[in-house]
């Protein structure tokens, strides 16, 4: 069996940790079934996977081989495969984690003990989540001064004030459910006369539904919750609003809680940063509760304290955080083993808000810990919550009620609209086409005349447009470093443009179009090559040095410092700006253009996506969502309608037994 394996090291089929770790089993006990097994267990893991489930294994082809070489395989292991499971309970190695093995066997699924433990720390922190008694006095008028309608913007949204035009806006930007109670004449009129607060009582919240609202209510009464979202629905709006409401209850009772922002990513923080401050400066309280919410975010890296060259944290079990309340922005990039280690290091009483968008790509790393617990959103809410709900937002919620579900659906709110795109905006909607699965949509909307958005083929002619693209969306920049803008300025104009794809290899890739687009811009005569450094080189980290502070993802720029050197510099978290010598950075490489993996966390008004002109795995309905969300003005993507069709029918599915074990709750 190992030398079949290590045929298949040899072509590329399965990793070399793959193989040592096939190899370590079986010299601890030689056993072909667990030797293939160990190799399977790690090699799902490369590929996001938490667990080997053996209930769903496509025996035609393990390891991604043709079907021979599969069965081959199935024959080298000895044992039929209707029989893996109960041969695999027979092995000393593998147990059901309650002795110290290295594998664990829990219904059906198989697991490296310690992606095992990660799980069952995550599932066992989100039971114990679940209890927390909390105060709701007064928490009904605080939410009502806190998510006052905002007459000014709606107003704004209204294109023309003629009675029978209002009213569906009215009903979106109101989030009007029941239209049939409300007098609309009435309505109308006060309207036209610009008496905007009455509308307050001819349209009642009982007759509404604001998610936002809700989500904030669902946030206050529980320990753990989160709140999922497309790209400007409000996420950030709604979680400074309950920051809000959670200082005012602390300073009620004598302690203003310790509140802590992070991101997974230094952009994504530095995203929070910028979000929060703006979201913070609008809300309708005291200055004093202003004040009490921070606007610096951090790394979560940098939260828990890394320690150099070691997989643990300064906190964890033994050394707690010290925090009253952890807010985690783009949550869906947090991986198992990282969310695991967070939540052993959050002290018991705190609580956690996990903001994110559970459509989006899944972590690099193995798990989809918020897809998973975000599975649970479709059970509605408990009857006892809805009534909470009800008592706290004055909003009817009985027709998301529903009898019997896992207790960890009280704890979820998704908000469903966004205040970013309105109704003609082709991004928002083609966001939505590609989650919804539907090629036949996506198409109709690729062919409308949405001025956002604009799909090319990949014929000849097309390149040359991508490379005009390219000019066009890197000369501000550029043309800033000439002027000598100020860095702030030179990487804001950097960040307003991006090549995204979906593959590195080829034409078509990362490394194909980085070359292609410097080429274009030397021709251009905006940037050298003849160097390997030159001033407008934009840098991406690939790999995190934590003494530097620089992470894989960060993005620089190379700039001349003055006295005739290199400097290249990043805007840091809390969105100062840090310098640092070429000869300093931990590996990297130029980012004209980056995968749509890396673009997580970050926006740019004008996003090309190019998508590869062959078929492949790594093309999936949530690599296409996400790269088109990060889009926020104009979107341009590069794709043959069959590869294009063919990504938005493939949903990923990672394997993990999250879900189940969060089902009971
Ligand atoms: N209820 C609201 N009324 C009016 N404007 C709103 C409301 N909620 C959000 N907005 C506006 O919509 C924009 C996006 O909001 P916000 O940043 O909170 O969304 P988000 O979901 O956090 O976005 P992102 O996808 O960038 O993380 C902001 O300009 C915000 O002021």
């Amino acid at each position: 069996m190992l030398k079949a394996l290590s045929g298949l090291v040899d072509t590329g089929n399965i990793r070399t940790l793959d193989y040592q770790f096939a190899r370590f089993l079986t010299s601890l006990y030689d056993h072909d079934l667990l030797t293939l097994v160990g190799a399977l267990v790690s090699h799902q893991l490369g590929h996001g996977n938490v667990c080997l489930k053996l209930d769903s294994l496509d025996i035609t082809h393990l390891f991604g081989c043709k079907d021979a070489e599969s069965r081959q395989l199935i024959e080298k292991s000895g044992v039929a495969p209707d029989a893996w499971l109960d041969t695999l309970k027979a092995i000393p190695l593998i147990t059901d984690g309650s002795s110290a093995s290295p594998l664990v066997l829990q219904d059906n699924r198989l697991y490296l003990r310690r992606y095992w433990l990660y799980e069952k720390a995550v599932s066992d922190w989100l039971a114990n989540s679940q209890n927390t008694p909390v105060n709701l006095s007064g928490m009904h008028e605080t939410l009502s001064r806190l998510f006052t309608r905002s007459y000014p913007f709606i107003r704004k949204q209204l294109t023309s004030l003629v009675a029978d035009d209002i009213r569906p806006q009215l009903i979106k930007w109101l989030d009007i459910e029941k239209p049939e109670q409300i007098d609309w004449e009435a309505v109308a009129a006060a309207i036209q006369a610009d008496h905007w607060q009455t509308l307050d009582h001819l349209i009642p919240e009982s007759t509404c539904l604001n998610w936002q609202k809700v989500a904030a209510a669902v946030a206050a009464m529980r320990r753990f919750t989160v709140i999922s979202g497309g790209p400007g629905t409000g996420k950030t709006t709604t979680v400074t609003r309950l920051l809000a409401l959670l200082v005012e209850q602390g300073i009620a009772q004598g302690k203003v809680p310790d509140i802590r922002l992070v991101a997974p990513t230094g952009k994504a923080a530095a995203r929070l940063t910028e979000s929060i401050g703006n979201a913070r400066s609008q809300l309708n309280c005291s200055e004093a509760v202003q004040n009490s919410i921070p606007t610096m975010a951090s790394t979560l890296h940098r939260l828990l304290g890394v320690i150099p060259n070691q997989p643990g944290f300064k906190h964890n079990r033994q050394n707690r955080l010290h925090l009253d309340i952890l807010v985690v922005d783009e949550a869906s990039m947090v991986d198992l083993p990282l969310m695991a280690r967070l939540l052993e290091a959050l002290p018991d009483h705190a609580r956690l808000i996990l903001l994110g968008d559970r459509d989006q790509l899944s972590s690099v790393e193995a798990g989809s810990v918020l897809g998973d617990i975000c599975s649970f959103a479709s059970e509605g809410y408990s009857p006892d919550q809805c009534e909470q709900l009800q008592q706290l937002t004055g909003f009817d919620l009985s027709p998301f009620q529903q009898a019997n579900g896992s207790s960890l659906r009280d704890s979820l709110c998704l908000l469903r609209k966004s205040y970013r795109f309105d109704a003609h905006s082709g991004i928002g909607q083609l966001a939505s086409a590609v989650n919804s699965g539907n090629p036949l949509q996506v198409n109709a909307l690729t062919n409308s005349n949405y001025s956002d958005i604009t799909l090319h083929t990949q014929g000849e002619k097309d390149y040359p447009y991508l490379m005009t693209l390219a000019l066009e969306g890197y000369r501000a920049y550029l043309n800033e470093i000439v002027q000598q803008g100020s860095p702030e300025t030179i990487i804001a104009a950097f960040n307003q443009f991006r090549v995204l794809c979906a593959v590195r290899e080829g034409r078509y890739g990362v490394a194909g179009l980085n070359l292609a687009i410097s080429q274009t811009l030397a021709s251009a005569g905006l940037i050298r090559t003849d160097a390997p450094w030159y001033a407008g080189r934009p840098i991406l980290i690939t790999r995190n040095d934590h003494s530097l502070g620089l992470y894989n993802g960060d993005i620089g720029i190379t700039l001349p410092d003055g006295v005739g050197r290199l400097r290249v510099a990043f805007e840091m978290p809390d969105r100062s700006i840090r310098t640092f010598l070429p000869s300093r950075l931990p590996e990297h490489e130029t980012v004209f253009a980056m995968t749509i993996h890396k673009s997580q966390g970050s926006e740019f008004d004008h996003t090309v996506i190019v998508l590869p002109d062959q078929a492949g795995p790594v093309l999936t309905r949530e690599l296409v969502y996400t790269g088109i969300t990060r889009a926020k003005k104009q979107l341009d993507l590069f794709a043959c309608q069959p590869i294009l069709e063919q990504a938005i029918c493939r949903a990923t599915v990672r394997d993990s037994g999250l879900a189940a074990r969060l089902a009971t709750l």
